[in-house]
């Protein structure tokens, strides 16, 4: 069984549809891709997932209906997302913003108490995400990419099954993209991962599948190959050809 389940997902705003009667399906462990031009509705349909616009159909998480359901309902029912900007508390270090994530859900008082040790979790959580020896900095002392990592690590110690990345890769190095990819097949080895990406090669790169969604509805999926081959996927790409996508798309260098 899928542990994603959409079906006939639509989103408007004010009689625009945004997201047009999306189906897709997600399984577990999956590091799926979702790609497509942009105002495609791969931002709404992930906010529609989480909880944070309306919608209409259905959104299956593990067999459980999600729509209708509030944002922090879905949260705790395992369910996370980073946004494209990273949303860490700058002020607080590494280890405080993942205690902090880490508490999410619980009392004020197991807060307090849990505080005297470094949950396992969290050790963890840094050593998945590289930053154990960045535990004590203030995270706004994180370069750009440590940043998204550690937005990722608080993911983590929230045990979170589905993790939803906004464009995980923008604005890093070269060496950040190829540490950001293998974090995320590390990470899919026991979660289900999907990437909403622009980079081209990055996908190519780590896709375990990937959707291509064009004005709010599933234009093709499949693997990389498959879709790279889609006719369709690449009139779309090669319809914007002021883009740099278009010629990534097409397999060119950009
Ligand atoms: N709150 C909103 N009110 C009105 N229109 C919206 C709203 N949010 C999104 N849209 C519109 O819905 C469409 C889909 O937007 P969305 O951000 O989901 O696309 P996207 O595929 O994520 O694009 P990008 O790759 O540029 O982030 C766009 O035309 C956008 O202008």
């Amino acid at each position: 069984m899928s542990e994603l389940e959409i079906r006939g997902l639509r989103v408007s705003f004010d009689g625009f549809t945004a997201v047009d009667g999306v189906d897709l399906e997600v399984r577990a462990g999956d590091l799926r891709f979702l790609i497509g031009p942009n105002g495609a509705g791969k931002t709404t349909l992930v906010d529609a997932v989480t909880g944070l616009v309306k919608a209409r159909g259905s959104v299956r998480f593990g067999g459980a209906e999600l729509l209708g359901r509030s944002v922090h309902r879905i949260a705790r029912s395992g369910i996370g997302r980073t946004f494209q900007t990273a949303t860490v508390f700058e002020e607080l270090t590494v280890l405080q913003n993942l205690d902090i994530a880490a508490g999410a859900g619980r009392g004020a008082w197991t807060m307090l108490r849990r505080r005297k040790a470094v949950p396992p979790e969290v050790t963890e959580a840094l050593a998945t995400v590289g930053l154990t020896d960045l535990a004590d900095s203030p995270a706004g002392t994180l370069a750009h990419g440590q940043k998204q990592w550690l937005e990722i690590g608080m993911l983590l110690v929230q045990d979170v099954r589905l993790l939803l990345l906004d464009e995980p890769v923008a604005g890093m190095s070269h060496d950040e993209r190829e540490a950001t990819g293998e974090l995320l097949r590390r990470i899919s080895a026991e979660r289900t991962v999907v990437v909403i990406e622009h980079d081209m090669d990055f996908m190519r790169s780590f896709a375990r599948s990937v959707s291509v969604l064009h004005a709010g509805r599933v234009l093709s999926e499949g693997t990389v190959a498959q879709v790279q081959a889609d006719p369709k996927v690449q009139e779309v790409y090669l319809g914007h050809t002021a883009t740099e996508d278009a010629g990534d798309m097409a397999g060119q260098e950009a």
